[in-house]
């Protein structure tokens, strides 16, 4: 069995077992936060004709060659062009069309002054200087060209690209499925939040942290009725659950007790076993294995060992479900607020708060850091990581923390 393992091994034995979900069609505004199947070409040029960046007059730039301050050349207006609606009419020589920002350029124009440089009434307009050839007008594909690529696959959909994609007329796209995240809760000790607490028990508080930070990632959470310490109920929950979830994490139940039946349900239903065990701090007994193309992942009971074991494994393999090709978090330079003094020989995951101040990153660390301890794990927002061996650490030293948010940042 795989057991003690690094948490590189870990993390590479995980992410080597996902492939992006199916793709789907969804409309644009749904796509938000979807990431592209597909590379999109545009059918269309952007803008699709020449048009006017300003409210003017359209002339002919020839017409305007004697033009002076002292002696305007005087053109007649010929007709109105608003935006939408095209006009018809050619342009002659010192002949002007009185047009709008977006409107297409008339035939036989080519420039266009804005309203600010001339003099005018409802018949006739003054130019005061001699304007070059094609000045003020944006011309046909200058955005986008018809066929060029637009976006590709594996760009993750944020508002500008839902523009992109309505202004190339395409309200539709493929994107990879986001994966339904199955969450099981194990414990004789779980009571659910609304229910009376008797001696001995504790609310399942796990199953609603993970399913913040499955939604956080990008996945669908499912959270299911927590089992009881029961190898049977376990494994046929988990079994019914594979049917139809692409991932599922459990808390609990993965240690060395006498009622720690996790790991034995995932070896009795999984086709492969991946490992028990990683070399670090909190959830160390942390354990996986797949079944199909679905993965079980469990995690320790502990709240912030299951939080920090989340971000560090299961964060990327929902990304990577996405589609999406960063699934690692941004890592920054950030100086350190507070002491960390104790040197262990084991790798560990330092819960963190990092804020942006003047220039700088600053990070400090709350008081406790036991892995039985949630408290503590408010306003975090960053992972301190210490190799085994590595410290004391004091104020004031520079450090890396890993961004739990903001890898849209990633270059
Ligand atoms: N003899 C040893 N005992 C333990 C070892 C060890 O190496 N030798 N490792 C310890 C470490 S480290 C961890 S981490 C835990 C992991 O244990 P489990 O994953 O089996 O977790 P549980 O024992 O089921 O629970 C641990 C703790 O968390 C509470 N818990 C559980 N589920 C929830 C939930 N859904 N919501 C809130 N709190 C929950 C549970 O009541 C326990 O207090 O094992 C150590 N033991
Ligand atoms: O490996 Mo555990 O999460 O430190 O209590």
């Amino acid at each position: 069995m795989n057991t003690n393992i690094q948490i590189k091994s870990a993390l590479e034995m995980l992410i080597t077992e996902v492939k992006p979900k199916s793709p789907v069609s969804l409309n644009l505004v749904d796509a938000l936060g979807y990431v592209l199947a597909e590379d999109i070409f545009s059918p269309l040029n952007i803008p699709p004709f020449d048009r006017s960046p300003l409210d003017g007059f359209a002339l002919r730039a020839c017409d305007t060659l004697n033009a002076t301050k002292e002696q305007p050349t005087t053109f007649k207006v010929i007709d109105f062009a608003p935006a939408g609606k095209p006009s018809t009419k050619i342009l002659g020589p010192y002949q002007a069309i009185r047009i709008m920002t977006g409107a297409k350029i008339p035939d036989g124009a080519d420039l266009i002054v804005p309203f600010e440089e001339t003099e005018f009434t409802e018949e006739w307009v003054k130019v005061f200087k001699t304007y070059k050839s094609n000045s003020n007008i944006t011309f046909k594909g200058e955005d986008i060209k018809k066929g060029q690529r637009v976006l590709v696959k594996g760009d993750l959909i944020n508002p500008p690209e839902i523009g992109i994609l309505a202004s190339i007329g395409k309200n539709e796209v493929l994107v990879y499925d986001r994966p339904k995240v199955a969450i099981l809760s194990t414990g004789d000790e779980l009571v659910d939040v609304n229910q009376p607490l008797e001696e001995g028990k504790i609310p399942n508080s796990n199953s609603y942290t993970i399913a913040a930070l499955v939604k956080r990632a990008g996945g669908i959470p499912y959270i299911l009725p927590h089992c009881p310490d029961h190898l049977e109920k376990i494994t046929k929950e988990i079994s019914s659950t594979l049917k139809w979830a692409d991932i599922l994490v459990t808390t609990g139940g993965v240690s060395v007790g006498d009622k720690d039946y996790v790991m034995e349900a995932f070896q009795r239903i999984c086709d492969k076993f991946l490992f028990w065990k990683v070399k670090m701090k909190p959830g160390t007994p942390i354990t996986a294995a797949k079944y199909k193309d679905k993965l079980m992942i469990g995690l320790s009971g502990n709240p912030a060992a299951a939080f920090i074991t989340f971000e560090i494994f299961v964060k990327p393999i929902i990304k990577k479900f996405r589609g999406l090709e960063k699934i690692y978090p941004l890592e920054l330079e950030s100086t350190l607020l507070s002491n960390f003094t104790k040197v262990r020989n084991q790798n560990r995951f330092v819960r963190a708060i990092t804020y942006y101040d003047s220039g700088n990153f600053y990070t400090k660390l709350p008081d406790s850091h036991s892995s039985g301890v949630i408290s503590s794990l408010t306003k975090v927002n960053s992972l301190f990581f210490i190799p085994a061996g590595a410290g004391p650490f004091t104020e004031g030293q520079k450090i890396k923390v890993q961004l739990l948010e903001g890898e849209d940042l990633l270059p």
